[in-house]
Order: structure tokens, then C-alpha cells, then sequence
């Protein structure tokens, strides 16, 4: 039966409340083995959810489900409120209206720019036209209409592959590792444009990428993925601050970590004490905590700062590398209390010499303290 919210025209209130794309319960075994095993998530129009997770954690087999060139093992696949596929009823993928962007996004070199962006279109030969100049407007890219392909640079090309996804205005585009044959520079303001146009468009957008950088600069939403398992979802700022584990925090940025034990709900170290609420007595704990919220204080005749709330205790330690990185400096001491390195970095430029004494405390804040998984 037909929902009030399916009835209703796209634009309103009730309908954009529906996601446009929402997958439940997605499984996928090959040859035993659960390489995406129960991901469901739900993006909205206009919406750019990020699959962020390292290679093989099965995020293109989930985007080839999504697409229809894969078949599930059990789930299902909602697009606008409706079913598109579960394991006994199946949209053709061609019928799904969703739009393709993959990193060998393979322009077909026999047709013009015209040609190519015209592909998927259906209707008059003045209308399809119509779009096509439309889009190459939009992308920059009008005066190579009656080009071909290997007159265009690789940046050019993959702006034409965009406008090529984009012409049939699909609800929802799924996009794999896109942006990865480019280099740097043409990278972010590609990047830019393709976000700008798709929003416009109010598609669904999921992209697929293994570079946590990626994903937090175009996703709305990120899922980070793991062993076939969406581990932690949310906006980009809650999952790089609450991150759920060790691997998470590393998945983003260096970590630095700590072992402790924890005695009433406090686990002792070097830094001072941290909390560990909930936690049973004699649990082993990591602490947490990224380079960029450790504290740099100069050695005073064998003395280091006080304590303070904020930043705990100082321990000691000796500078064994310091790195100039551009826009940081990455700085790398081996402690007192375990021999052990630990990675620091400071804004700018700074360039302790080797073997130079300093004092590290760590801005308590910034760290998390997780139960040893080992
Ligand atoms: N058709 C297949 N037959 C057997 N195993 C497969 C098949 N397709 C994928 N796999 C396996 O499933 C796992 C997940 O693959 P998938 O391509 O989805 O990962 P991914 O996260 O996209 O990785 P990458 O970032 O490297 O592309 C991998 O171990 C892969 O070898």
C-alpha cells in the first residue's frame, strides 16, 4: 500500500523527509566469507554521504549491490520509498536511475564531447542537445563540444565524465575512488565543482573513498567502514572528535598511545591520571590521543612545568627526528618513562635540534580512553 509520503509530489515537505536512497540489512558473502555483512544506511536528496574505509572492506561490493550489477545475498534497497531490489524482486540496473562515476571513468574515444555526454539521454535530438550545452556550460567545457576525448586534458575529461552522469539527472550518483587518477592540484577544485553541481542537482550522492581527507572534505555524513561492517556513522566533526576505537582515531590521523590499568575508575601514567568511568578495576586501557594535542614545554635545569587540570602531569623526553612538513612540524621524542616514541606536531616551524631534553603533557581533552582490544 502507498504511503501518504510516496503520494505526495518531490519538493515537499513530506517528501523530502523520505530518503532517497536507503539500503537495509545488506549482506554479501564470496566463498564464505562476509565481505559486507549487515550495512544499512540512508542518504537524503542533495545529500553526500561518504563510504570511508581502507581497501577491501568491501565498499565497492556495496556500491555494485546499490547499482544492480551485484546481487546481495540478503537486504534490501530502497530508492525514493520504493523497493528497487531485495533477493526475489530486482530493478534492472539500467531502470534504476542512478548515475556512475569510477575512477576509470573511460570516455568512449570514438564520440565527440557532445557524443559522450549525450549517451544516456533519451528524447528529441533538440532537447538532448539543450542538456548537453547545459552541462558543459556548467562544467567550463562548451568550446570542446565537438571535440573528442584525446584532445582533452585529464582533468578535462573527468569534468566531461561528470556532466556525462550527470545529463540523465539521476536521483542518485554512486561515486568510486573518482578523483584519485588526478593530481593534487586539479584534484580540489574538481572536487569543488562536482560537489557544487550535485547539490544543485539535489542528488544522493554516496561516494566510495579509502582518504579520510577526501571524505571530509565532501561528505555531509561519513560511514566508516571495517571488515565489511559500518563501524561508526555520522558528520565528519563527530566522527573525527568521538571517534568509537583505536582504529578509528588512526584511520584519520597519527595516534599516539598509552597503556594503563585502571584502579578505581582512574588509569594511572606518566601524563597523571585520566578517567575510565564504568570501567572494572584491572581492565587494561588505551589512551588515545592525536600528535597535534600534545604540549611542547622547555627543561628548566632537570624541571619541567606544573601540573594543571587541563594538561595533567609533564613527562620527559628526548628529541630523536624533527621534520619540517609545510604547514607543521612533526616532532619525535623517545620518553623517559618507556623508551618509547612519541609523535608530536607544532604550526610552523620548529626544529628542536637531536637530543635536546623537553617536557610533553597532553591536552586531556583530546584524549580517549578505550578498553584493550588484544
Ligand atoms: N567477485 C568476487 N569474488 C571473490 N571475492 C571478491 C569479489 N569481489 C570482491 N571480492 C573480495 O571482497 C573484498 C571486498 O572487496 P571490495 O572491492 O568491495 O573492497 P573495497 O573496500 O572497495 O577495496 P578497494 O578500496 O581496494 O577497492 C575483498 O577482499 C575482495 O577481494
Amino acid at each position: 500500500m502507498q504511503t501518504e509520503t510516496q503520494r505526495s509530489s518531490s519538493g515537499n515537505t513530506l517528501a523530502s523527509r523520505v530518503p532517497r536512497l536507503e539500503i537495509r540489512h545488506l549482506v554479501r558473502q564470496f566463498d564464505g566469507r562476509p565481505v559486507v555483512d549487515d550495512v544499512s544506511l540512508s542518504i537524503m536528496p542533495g545529500q553526500v554521504t561518504c563510504l570511508l574505509g581502507p581497501s577491501g572492506c568491501g565498499k565497492s561490493t556495496t556500491l555494485r549491490m546499490i547499482a544492480g550489477v551485484e546481487m546481495q545475498d540478503s537486504g534490501e534497497i530502497w530508492v525514493d520509498g520504493k523497493l528497487i531490489c531485495d533477493t526475489v524482486f530486482r530493478v534492472p540496473p539500467e531502470r534504476r536511475q542512478i548515475g556512475l562515476m569510477f575512477q576509470d571513468f573511460a570516455l568512449f574515444p570514438h564520440l565527440s564531447v557532445a557524443g559522450n555526454v549525450a549517451y544516456g539521454l533519451r528524447g528529441g535530438k533538440d532537447e538532448k542537445r539543450a542538456r548537453v550545452v547545459e552541462l558543459l556550460e556548467r562544467v567550463d567545457l562548451l568550446q570542446f563540444i565537438d571535440g573528442y576525448p584525446h584532445q582533452l586534458s585529464g582533468g578535462e575529461q573527468q569534468r566531461v565524465a561528470l556532466a556525462r552522469a550527470l545529463a540523465p539527472r539521476p536521483r542518485i550518483m554512486l561515486m568510486d575512488e573518482p578523483f584519485s587518477g588526478l593530481d593534487n592540484r586539479l584534484r580540489d577544485g574538481i572536487r569543488d565543482e562536482t560537489l557544487g553541481l550535485l547539490k544543485e542537482e539535489d542528488t544522493a550522492v554516496l561516494l566510495v573513498t579509502h582518504e579520510p581527507e577526501e571524505a571530509m572534505r565532501m561528505a555531509d555524513e561519513i560511514a566508516l567502514m571495517r571488515d565489511g561492517r559500518i563501524v561508526q556513522q555520522g558528520a565528519p566533526y563527530n566522527v573525527y572528535t568521538r571517534p568509537v576505537d583505536r582504529a578509528a582515531v588512526s584511520f584519520f590521523s597519527d595516534a599516539n598511545v598509552l597503556n594503563a590499568q585502571v584502579n578505581g575508575a582512574l588509569a594511572q601514567t606518566p601524563f597523571g591520571q585520566f578517567l575510565a568511568p564504568g570501567v572494572p578495576d584491572g581492565t587494561n586501557v588505551d589512551i588515545v590521543f592525536r600528535p597535534q594535542h600534545v604540549k611542547i614545554d622547555f627543561d628548566r635545569a632537570g624541571v619541567g612545568p606544573l601540573p594543571t587540570p587541563t594538561d595533567g602531569v609533564a613527562a620527559r623526553g628526548t628529541v630523536v627526528r624533527a621534520r619540517f612538513m609545510g604547514h607543521e612540524s612533526l616532532v619525535e621524542f623517545r620518553m623517559d618513562f618507556d623508551d618509547k616514541i612519541l609523535k608530536v606536531t607544532v604550526p610552523n616551524v620548529f626544529l628542536p635540534a637531536e637530543g635536546r631534553v623537553m617536557w610533553l603533557t597532553i591536552r586531556r581533552d583530546r584524549c580517549f580512553v578505550f578498553p584493550t582490544s588484544r
